[in-house]
């Protein structure tokens, strides 16, 4: 024991023999330095358990603020806009339309388009399903000469849901990214009402008021020869079967192929429209009865006019249909059968009988699309092989021609389609 250990039992008044003494001259390094740290450590494990209770708590008052993107967002679709990889988080706590679009809109600042830069006057297309299109005049910094574009305008008054859903929209076409046969978003006005989408404009337009024009004796218009041969079908047919495998890959599908829903330019170039359906079935995994009810009875496959579960092979038999629209130059599908006696007629095993002007080579692919089990009508890829193949000895020639005009609205009735879902760019004159 060293003379500093002699002054401390001498201090604390016991003898250099007791034994006992030690506890009393070390309690310091044996009682107190512990006590502090096991004191501390437990202050510290009840911090650390208070913030994770009021964690657990305040994630009980707001569930899914964690969630993401559109309302009816039943997937995690913050993952899957984050397929060009960014991860894009939208708060779904926002109680009001002006702090929603305040959150919202910096994930997809590399969308926003200034609306400077937008001209004022907009020529209207028609009402969309969510939202107004129209025609308007864009100009950018690298390029001042102004290009056409097409707007999808959010009506106002918008609610909550309306807003988020049309911002989900923006984000699905983000998640698709870009394929030569959907039509494109170029960007959109999102930082404050009312809401903008832009999109590529297609011109002409709509490939049903294509068709319907080469009926008459034309001529050319801004570059486009109306006039069709069967090759150029196939060429046009091949492409749409391109953005729906395009789909495929992605686990989507399109809901309703038909010649209004495609859009052609001058160079027949096809891009398939209204992806609103494609939309619904990312975000909830399928298509609501709602939005089923409005689409053309004539061009659903059976298991859908059954309000069974769709899938790609449905819109395998669509394009079946849409051959048939090409080969007839825009002929309502069935003539003669009631749009609401669909279902019983295909029941009865019937299909539409091949028109004169299709060959036997395209009628035998259309009666592939028209198998009624779908596990016997071909995937999009396999379709694409037997139109190439079928192409390579079509006519190249021969422009096809039906007399009659289209008159839309009779052309609505017949097809069980409501005029003003037709587009407006086809006159009879
Ligand atoms: N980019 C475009 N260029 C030219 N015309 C277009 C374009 N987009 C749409 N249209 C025209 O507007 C019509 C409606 O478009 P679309 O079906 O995409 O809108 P929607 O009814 O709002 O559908 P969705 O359910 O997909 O949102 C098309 O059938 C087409 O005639």
């Amino acid at each position: 024991m060293g003379e500093k250990g002699r002054l401390n039992r001498v201090l604390l008044e016991c003898s250099l023999s007791d034994k006992l003494c030690v506890v009393q001259e070390h309690q310091y390094e044996v009682i107190i330095v512990p006590a502090l740290l096991v004191g501390g450590f437990l202050i510290l494990l009840a911090i650390i358990l208070w913030l994770f209770i009021r964690g657990q708590r305040s994630q009980r008052q707001h569930p899914g603020t964690r969630g993401t993107a559109a309302a009816p967002a039943s997937r995690d679709l913050s993952q899957e806009v984050a397929g060009q990889g960014e991860k894009v988080l939208l708060p779904l706590k926002e109680t009001s339309v002006e702090s929603f679009l305040r959150a919202a809109t910096p994930p997809l600042a590399k969308l926003q388009i200034p609306r400077e830069q937008l001209s004022d006057v907009m020529e209207k297309i028609r009402s969309g399903s969510c939202g107004t299109l129209y025609h308007a005049m864009m100009t950018t910094r690298d390029n001042p000469t102004p290009k056409s574009v097409v707007l999808k305008v959010l009506a106002e008054p918008v609610g909550l849901q309306e807003a988020q859903d049309f911002i989900g929209r923006i984000q699905f076409y983000q998640y698709l990214g870009k394929h030569k046969n959907l039509v494109q978003l170029e960007g959109c006005c999102t930082e404050r009402l009312p809401l903008y989408m832009v999109l590529e404009d297609v011109v002409p337009g709509d490939l049903l008021s294509f068709l319907w024009t080469c009926r008459k004796d034309v001529m050319t218009m801004d570059g486009l020869l109306y006039d069709l041969t069967e090759k150029q079908i196939y060429h046009i047919g091949k492409q749409v079967l391109l953005a729906l495998e395009f789909l495929q890959d992605k686990n989507l599908f399109h809901g309703d192929v038909a010649a209004r829903n495609i859009l052609i330019q001058s160079d027949l170039t096809v891009k398939l429209c209204h992806l609103g359906l494609a939309y619904e079935v990312h975000t909830q995994g399928a298509i609501s009865s709602a939005r089923t009810s409005t689409i053309p009875l004539k061009w659903l496959a059976p298991e859908r006019l059954l309000l069974k579960p769709a899938s790609i092979r449905g819109d395998v038999w669509s394009f079946g249909i849409l051959l048939y629209e090409m080969v007839t130059l825009g002929a309502p599908p069935y003539p003669e059968v009631p749009p609401t006696s669909i279902l019983q007629y295909l029941q009865r095993g019937k299909i539409m009988k091949r028109p004169s002007s299709c060959t036997h080579a395209m009628y035998s692919i259309m009666k592939c699309c028209w198998h009624w089990s779908e596990d016997s009508r071909p995937l999009p890829a396999e379709l694409c092989l037997r139109l190439e193949a079928a192409s390579r000895s079509a006519n190249d020639k021969a422009v096809l021609q039906v007399p009659e005009l289209v008159v839309p609205e009779l052309y609505a009735d017949v097809a069980g389609i409501r005029a003003e879902n037709l587009s407006y760019s086809y006159s009879v004159l």
